[in-house]
């Protein structure tokens, strides 16, 4: 387990860290949410051990010797390499096995093709991040974080990404903690939430804990929704496909199946995802 424990950080421009703690299970994937500026960087920065907090400390049950791996704001590539030389590269340096064997291994893990000859400037912004994911876990890391890894992806290249990470966290038992201003991204592949708002902690759960206790507003797409007697006692906003309603997220089932008994057949029923509900009603 990794622990950080009363972390606090201040630059010349004010505090940037105030007493945060946050804790990273094996094998668990924690999402840390937070608008520009609320400290995500500056977090991962002394998780990474690239700068030091003012107080607090970090404990990490590990054996090894780089323990956490990572990318902060963007992976830093060799543009004008083919991944294969990056690789190699980034292993001389980190003094990781830099053979042919031990590369292509690293590729086929974040589902690189080993055969690909053209410099990486040449890649799209997910395959960058694929590279730049296999070079921070080139030491074989325990803890891996990833800083706004979805920022740029388009929703295929996002879909990806969560497959790889879940993938990561399942089969190589890594934890993992990705930052990110949308919650959207981040409850499709985080077991664990943590909310920061202007250097501090406001917000944490697992992520059926905070959709249940702040989400109130679900989306719900059902051809014949119009003709529900059910829905009106919850004054929907009616849509082309379905509606859109204010309500409790242990409601839910129930008005699911009621629907079901008037012939209202949904496909899909989605909360609405908002970083300010989660920020501005705490739970801590
Ligand atoms: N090197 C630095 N020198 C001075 N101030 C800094 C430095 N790095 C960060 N800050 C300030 O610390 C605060 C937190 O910044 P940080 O980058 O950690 O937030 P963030 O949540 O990652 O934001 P973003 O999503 O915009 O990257 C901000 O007010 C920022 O301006």
């Amino acid at each position: 387990m990794l622990e950080a424990i009363h972390l606090s950080k201040s630059y010349s421009s004010g505090k940037a860290l105030d007493d945060v703690s946050i804790q990273m299970l094996p094998g668990q994937i924690c999402g840390l949410l937070g608008r520009n500026g609320a400290g995500k960087t500056t977090l991962f920065r002394i998780l990474c051990g690239l700068i030091k907090p003012d107080s607090g400390k970090m404990v990490m049950a590990s054996q090894r010797n780089k323990p956490v791996g990572g990318i902060i704001e963007r992976p830093g590539l060799y543009p004008y390499l083919n991944a294969y030389d990056n690789i190699k590269l980034f292993a001389g340096i980190q003094g990781a096995p830099a053979n042919k064997e031990a590369i292509h291994q690293s590729l086929l893990k974040v589902g690189l093709p080993v055969d690909r000859k053209d410099p990486v400037r040449n890649f799209s912004l997910g395959m960058k991040q694929r590279l730049g994911i296999a070079i921070a876990l080139l030491n074989n890391p325990e803890y891996l974080v990833l800083d706004e890894p979805f920022s740029g992806l388009d929703p295929i290249g996002v879909t990806a990404l969560i497959n790889l990470i879940t993938d990561l966290a399942v089969k190589e038992n890594i934890s993992i903690l990705l930052s990110s201003h949308l919650m959207g991204e981040l409850t499709r592949c985080c077991n664990y939430l943590y909310v920061m708002d202007k250097g501090r902690l406001v917000n944490k759960g697992t992520t059926a804990q905070l959709i249940g206790h702040h989400i109130h507003n679900f989306n719900i797409t059902a051809q014949n929704i119009t003709s529900s007697i059910v829905l009106q006692k919850y004054s929907p906003t009616i849509g082309v496909n379905g509606a859109s309603i204010v309500c409790n997220a242990d409601e839910i089932p129930a008005l699911l199946n009621q629907l079901l008994a008037e012939g209202i057949l949904v496909t899909s029923c989605t909360p609405e995802l908002s970083l300010e509900q989660l920020v501005n009603t705490p739970l801590l």
